[in-house]
C-alpha cells in the first residue's frame, strides 16, 4: 500500500494519526533508531525525518537505514531544502511553504528536488505548508509572513489556495518547541474549508490533553517531535508517545 493510503486509511479507522518526528542533526543514527524503535512500540503511525538547519546528506542517509532496520513503520521526508530527499525513505512529504515570503521556499527547493525524487522512486506527498505564529526556527529559516495565531482566516485563506492547487494535505506548523500549539479554532476553521483533504498540526505538542484538543477540533494526524527528542530513554519515549496516541485514536 503507498503511504498517503496507509496514512488516509488510518485516519479514517482510527480517527486521527500519530507521526514521531526525528530530526538527523539531533542524534546519530543508531539513537535516531532506537528513538523510533520506541515509538513504534508505543503505537506512533509513521515516522517523519527531517530538520530545518543542515538535514542532510549521508547523516539522513544513515538515519534512515538505521531507522529502517528498527521498525517496519512507513519512514516520510520532512525536508527543509533540497538537500532533505533521500532515496532510503518511503514516501515524502513534498511540500510548499505557501506563506513563505522567499520564493525558494516556495518552487525553487522543490524544482531541484524533483528530480531527485523522480529518480529514487520515493512517493511525493503533496502538501500546503503553512507556519503559525510563533514559528520558531523554521518560520525564521522559511522566511515565513507568520500567520498570527488569532487569525484563522488567513489560515482559511492560504488552507484553501493550497487545495485549489491540488495540495492533498495540509499542515499548520507552530515551530518546533512552540509555547502553543495551533488554536482550536484556527484548526477547526482550516478543517471545515479542506472537507476530505487531510490536516495536520504541528508544533508545541507535549501531551495527551494537547493532542487531544487539537484531534477534536479537525485535525487528522498530529505530529510530535521534541517531547521526545529531548528525552530519548527507551522507556519514556514508548510511554509519551502512548499517551498520545490513546488520547487521539478513537
Ligand atoms: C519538497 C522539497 C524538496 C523541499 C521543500 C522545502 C520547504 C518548502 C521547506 C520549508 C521550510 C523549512 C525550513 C522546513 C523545515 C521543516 C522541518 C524539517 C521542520 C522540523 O525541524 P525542526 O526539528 O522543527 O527544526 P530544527 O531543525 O530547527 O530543530
Ligand atoms: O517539536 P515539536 O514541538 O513537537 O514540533 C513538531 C513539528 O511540528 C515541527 O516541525
Ligand atoms: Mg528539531
Amino acid at each position: 500500500m503507498q503511504v498517503e493510503e496507509y496514512l488516509n486509511d488510518i485516519a479514517e479507522r482510527e480517527g486521527t494519526v500519530h507521526l514521531t518526528l526525528i530530526d538527523p542533526a539531533s542524534q546519530s543514527p543508531d539513537e535516531a533508531a532506537e528513538i523510533a524503535f520506541a515509538a513504534s512500540q508505543g503505537g506512533t503511525d509513521a515516522i517523519m525525518v527531517g530538520g530545518s538547519t543542515g538535514a542532510g546528506g549521508v547523516l539522513l542517509d544513515q538515519t534512515l537505514i538505521k531507522i529502517k532496520e528498527q521498525t517496519d513503520k512507513p519512514t516520510i521526508l520532512f525536508p527543509g531544502n533540497a538537500a532533505g530527499v533521500s532515496r532510503y525513505a518511503d514516501a515524502i512529504f513534498f511540500m510548499s511553504l505557501l506563506n513563505s515570503r522567499d520564493i525558494s521556499f516556495v518552487t525553487t527547493n522543490q524544482a531541484m528536488g524533483a528530480p531527485v525524487v523522480y529518480r529514487s522512486g520515493i512517493e511525493p506527498i503533496s502538501m500546503a505548508y503553512l507556519i503559525v505564529e510563533p514559528g520558531g526556527t523554521v518560520g525564521w529559516v522559511g522566511d515565513a509572513k507568520l500567520i498570527p495565531k488569532n487569525k484563522a482566516d488567513i489560515a482559511v485563506a492560504y488552507a484553501l489556495a493550497g487545495k485549489y492547487l491540488g495540495m492533498h494535505y495540509t499542515y499548520l506548523e507552530a515551530g518546533s518547541g512552540a509555547d502553543e500549539a495551533v488554536r482550536p479554532e484556527m484548526i477547526a476553521a482550516v478543517k471545515h474549508v479542506l472537507g476530505d483533504n487531510k490536516l495536520i498540526v504541528g508544533g508545541g505538542i507535549r501531551d495527551g490533553a494537547a493532542a487531544k484538543k487539537c484531534a477534536l477540533a479537525g485535525a487528522d494526524m498530529i505530529v510530535t517531535g521534541t517531547v521526545v527528542e529531548k528525552n530519548s530513554k527507551a522507556t519514556y519515549v514508548t510511554s509519551k508517545i502512548e499517551e498520545l496516541v490513546s488520547a487521539i485514536k478513537n
